[in-house]
């Protein structure tokens, strides 16, 4: 019989698909050793999971979470998936924040190279990217898709630092042998093929399932013909590898890519005729796909990371991820750490939909395509999870809850007493306070974070009912009695009335017989 290890108590809220959410009030999601989810119960299914499952929640003897113990209302705490960055430069930490005063080209040469090449230095990349690592986790990060710099022996250790933090971490070596620094460039295709074969040994034989490496050619004016070829070549011959890489970002790279690969059809043949375009391919940007590139994504099912932050940051163009979406490509979001200036991917939801509803104002009428709506909170969250977990082929295993996939979470606490927001007796909703929270909520929102059923992340704030706040190992037998057990079941009715009302008032569907609210953007 399968032992469950951990059961949480609490409003999950996670998509269903781009366009609805799903709430599932006061339920309980059960996690075996592996960190796999093993059921998901309402509290009157309770009884027939503890009979499946051989335990009773009285006498549970694993770890048992209460999100709901203690609150004073019980909407307002919720727990969602943990959040999918799908692209980040990992050394750009360093200098988040500063020198967005100029377009990509010239960034990069200016900013960008100058500073990763002093990650030769192992030192100072340990300070910079263990810093940038318990940023990301405290922002509620679990799946984190990063590219690191030319040198292997620093890229090895964000590898092992990841591990160590337990972020779900796919981590490149980058690769370049063109149009870069002297001091930053590799001396030919053959040396850097050579070098990323050992980094990807290297992080291999961490042994570690969490933490895996990603071919990473930078982008194509930084690689010759003959180094894409080598590194499609190499993801194969490792059976798969993701790969990571930059298309149709700015115009100006655009035309100059035209001028290096004169006989490709597009920006996107080339990477295609290398082989590079797979569906663990995470290219970042596409702002200016053609309707054939975008076709050469749908075919191979390469997804694309959406990075309004530094689309915006670099003034790259803006995005229409409508466009990507009748094609039926992948979209996650990136916080293209440091064109992006923020480590969080709820900053990346917010610019998201700016972004997209500066695509519907009348001045961008001209060039107007069909597909301009305004993206809704709904597409949003779907892209930092669900999406990001599809462009990434991790879909079966993160991204949402359910029975088979892994427990990656956030616990969301909207009274914190931190807040950066205010909860009224107005917010009559667990949707009102998710909306609030996705947009003017930060890391003192963020109770605690998961990641395969491990606590990785918590607040000394939060009020755990049966988890230490300032350890990850120390756990106690289950606090609920079956008195307070009672209480809840008897009270969750009356919770749910309430919530249903509400919903009703601000016309949100409910399937509440189950205490399942299903909220969509179209009804
Ligand atoms: N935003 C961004 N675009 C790139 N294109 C090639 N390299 C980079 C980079 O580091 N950041
Ligand atoms: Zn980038």
């Amino acid at each position: 019989m399968t032992r469950v290890e951990l059961i949480v108590h609490g409003n999950f809220v996670h998509s269903k698909s781009f366009d609805e959410l799903e709430v599932l009030e006061a339920s309980y999601v059960g996690v075996d050793n592996k960190g796999s989810i093993v059921f998901m119960a309402s509290a009157e299914e309770m009884s027939g999971v503890e009979a499946a499952f051989g335990f009773t929640l009285d006498d549970f003897d694993g770890r048992l979470v209460d999100t709901l113990a203690g609150k004073d209302r019980a909407d307002g705490t919720f727990i969602v998936p943990g959040y999918i960055d799908t692209h980040v430069h990992a050394p750009q930490y360093a200098f988040a924040g500063l020198g967005l005063d100029m377009p990509l080209l010239q960034w990069l040469e200016t900013y960008t190279y100058p500073m990763e090449a002093r990650f030769a230095d192992t030192d100072f990349a340990a300070v910079v990217y263990k810093a940038m690592l318990k940023r990301m986790v405290a922002a509620g990060t679990t799946t984190a898709c990063m590219f690191g710099t030319l040198h292997a022996p620093a890229s090895v250790d964000l590898a092992r630092y990841s591990r160590d933090v337990g972020l779900r971490g796919l981590v490149g070596k980058v690769c370049m042998d063109s149009h870069a620094p002297d001091n930053y460039i590799e001396p030919s295709a053959e040396d850097s093929l050579a070098a990323t074969k050992d980094f990807v040994r290297d992080v291999l034989a961490l042994d570690n399932a969490r933490v895996r490496p990603v071919i990473t050619p930078r982008f194509a004016p930084s690689c010759s013909a003959e180094l894409l070829a080598g590194l499609g070549q190499l993801a194969t011959d490792f059976g798969g590898l993701h790969i990571q890489s930059h298309i149709s970002e700015s115009p100006a790279e655009i035309a100059w890519v035209r001028d290096l690969f004169p006989d490709a059809a597009s920006y996107a043949d080339v990477y295609a005729a290398a082989g590079l375009l797979t569906k663990r391919t995470v290219m970042a940007h596409g702002i200016h796909l053609t309707p054939d590139e975008m076709s050469l994504f749908a075919r191979a099912r390469t997804g694309v990371s959406h990075c309004p932050a530094s689309n915006f940051g670099l003034t790259s163009g803006i995005l229409n991820v409508l466009d990507l979406v009748q094609y039926d490509i992948d979209v996650g979001l990136g916080t293209d750490v440091a064109g992006g200036p923020a480590i969080s991917i709820l900053d990346a939801m917010r610019l998201a939909l700016v972004a997209s509803k500066i695509l519907t104002m009348p001045q961008h009428q001209a060039n107007r395509k069909p597909n301009s709506d305004a993206l809704s909170i709904h597409n949003v969250f779907y892209m930092a999870t669900m999406g990001g977990a599809r462009v990434l082929d991790m879909h079966h295993s993160v991204g949402s809850f359910a029975v088979g996939k892994q427990f990656d979470a956030v616990v969301v606490d909207a009274l914190a007493p931190d807040s950066p927001f205010d909860v009224f007796a107005t917010d009559t909703s667990l949707h009102a306070l998710f909306e609030k929270y996705l947009i003017l909520g930060d890391d003192r929102n963020h109770a605690a974070v998961y990641v395969a059923g491990e606590l990785i992340h918590t607040r000394e704030t939060f009020s755990h009912s049966a988890e230490s706040s300032t350890t990850t190992t120390t756990w106690h037998k289950s606090p609920l009695s079956r008195r307070s057990r009672r209480s809840r079941r008897s009270c969750a009715p009356q919770a749910s009335t309430a919530l249903i009302a509400a919903r009703a008032a601000s016309v949100i569907t409910a399937a509440a017989a189950a205490a399942i609210a299903v909220f969509t953007t179209t009804a």
